[in-house]
């Protein structure tokens, strides 16, 4: 549907993006990320004939922006960041003159307009002036002069800001209908839109495209391991014992183990005072046992058996999910597991990963693109470091 080739943009004095090269299938929700300034509106500028690329090629459904730039734009609809309307216009008279200007045939421009307001829910605004309508149904009109020509492909340059969050729920619900007749590519800062509109993202990061998948797979292929956190009951060594003897399991490090048994602390002191943990140095995170919470834990003392919950962050080998393998061990041992649950980068580790101190190596970018990158360890530091802070945060005696 969309093929952007070896695309680069010089300004005067600056370079606007470099070398992008992306293509789009019919029926995608694109998610075009980057921080202010990457090149996202260049980008979509160039990709609907608003401005020429100094080098490279663009191609809608096969033809050339440059050759055939009136037929190629018809079949593209644009909201740029300020929806283009003149105030003075009604709603119905604003598509009228939009039908016109993209040539749609007289006998059909009623037809297709009343078609427009519906999908839209313009309903019952045809004669009000624009300037009366809220930001909301101000971006509804952008919305409507963009599909007005029932475009095959439309380019969305932050659809969704400035609204509230009523408005921002219903512009992604026109947006996410629209995305089942119409191919889009979308820019936006808002992270979780992405994983609620698009089934795929592009993160560009000064002028270059670092980063190229489906939101889910990105967090998996920029990892080394797959990972868990786990919250088991149980004594403490024997639980350590168990998940390291299981096949595929590359490193068990405690986070912090912590006694459950509130109370105890009254009864038994010398259970709850700080464990030396053999693991901490050698994996420097937090594996210290903490004491137990204070009076309302107490509380649960007379209740709960004084056993020691276990905390631990299991990376496997090879990405293998190990979580079932787990689950069955700790069953067979008896060993209740409290809670379990997969690490992963979120889409803003990501965004950050890429966006911000890392310079973007132009020998590497290809790698990265394909979203190959290869070290996270400091975000495992990173990860281990907070939790064993937040740990601490959590626990007054810690
Ligand atoms: N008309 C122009 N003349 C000179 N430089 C420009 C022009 N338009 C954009 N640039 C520069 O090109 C680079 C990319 O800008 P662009 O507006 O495409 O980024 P963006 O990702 O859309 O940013 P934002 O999220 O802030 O809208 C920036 O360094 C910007 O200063």
């Amino acid at each position: 549907m969309l093929e952007v080739k070896q695309v680069s943009k010089l300004y005067e004095n600056q370079r606007g993006v470099h070398s992008i090269d992306f293509s789009m299938s019919r029926g995608e929700i694109v998610g075009f990320l980057g921080p202010n300034g990457a090149g996202k509106t260049t980008t979509m500028r160039m990709i609907t004939g608003y401005l020429n690329p100094t080098h490279g090629s663009i191609a809608i459904d096969g033809l050339s922006m440059s050759d055939h730039p009136r037929k190629a734009r018809q079949k593209i609809g644009y909201l740029p960041e300020t929806p283009p309307l003149y105030p003075e216009m009604s709603v119905q008279s604003y598509l009228q003159f939009i039908a016109d200007l993209r040539g749609i045939p007289m006998k059909q421009q009623k037809h297709r307009i009343g078609e427009v307001i519906e999908r839209l829910g313009l309903q019952g605004r045809e004669r009000q002036i624009m300037r009366s309508l809220s930001k909301g149904y101000k971006q509804r009109m952008g919305l409507a002069q963009a599909i007005l020509h029932n475009p095959d492909l439309l380019i969305l340059d932050e659809p969704t800001s400035g609204l509230d969050p009523k408005q921002i729920i219903e512009i992604r619900q026109l947006i996410r209908e629209l995305g089942e007749n119409h191919t889009v590519l979308l820019s936006t800062h808002i992270l979780p839109e992405i994983n609620t509109l698009c089934n795929r993202v592009l993160i560009i990061n000064q002028g270059r495209i670092v980063l190229d998948g489906h939101p889910d797979q990105l967090a998996q292929s920029m990892g080394e391991t797959f990972e868990v956190s786990l919250e088991v009951k149980g004594p403490r060594e024997a639980v350590l014992a168990e998940l390291r003897s299981l096949p595929q399991i590359a490193s068990v490090k405690p986070l912090a183990d912590v006694l459950a048994a509130a109370g105890s602390a009254a009864t038994d002191s010398a259970a709850l005072a700080p464990q030396p943990n053999p693991d901490a140095p050698e994996h420097g995170v937090g594996a210290e046992a903490v004491p137990a919470e204070p009076a309302a834990g107490q509380a649960l003392s007379s209740t709960v058996a004084a056993e020691p919950t276990v905390r631990v962050l299991v990376s496997a080998t090879d990405r293998v999910d190990v979580r079932e393998a787990i689950f069955y061990r700790m069953a067979e041992r008896r060993y209740p597991i409290l809670a379990m649950r997969k690490e992963s980068l979120s889409l803003e580790d990501i965004f950050l990963k890429l966006t911000t101190n890392e310079a973007i190596d132009p020998n590497t970018s290809g790698d990265v693109a394909s979203g190959s990158l290869a070290n996270n360890s400091s975000r495992l530091a990173n990860k281990s470091g907070t939790t064993a802070s937040s740990d601490k945060r959590g626990n007054p005696n810690a």
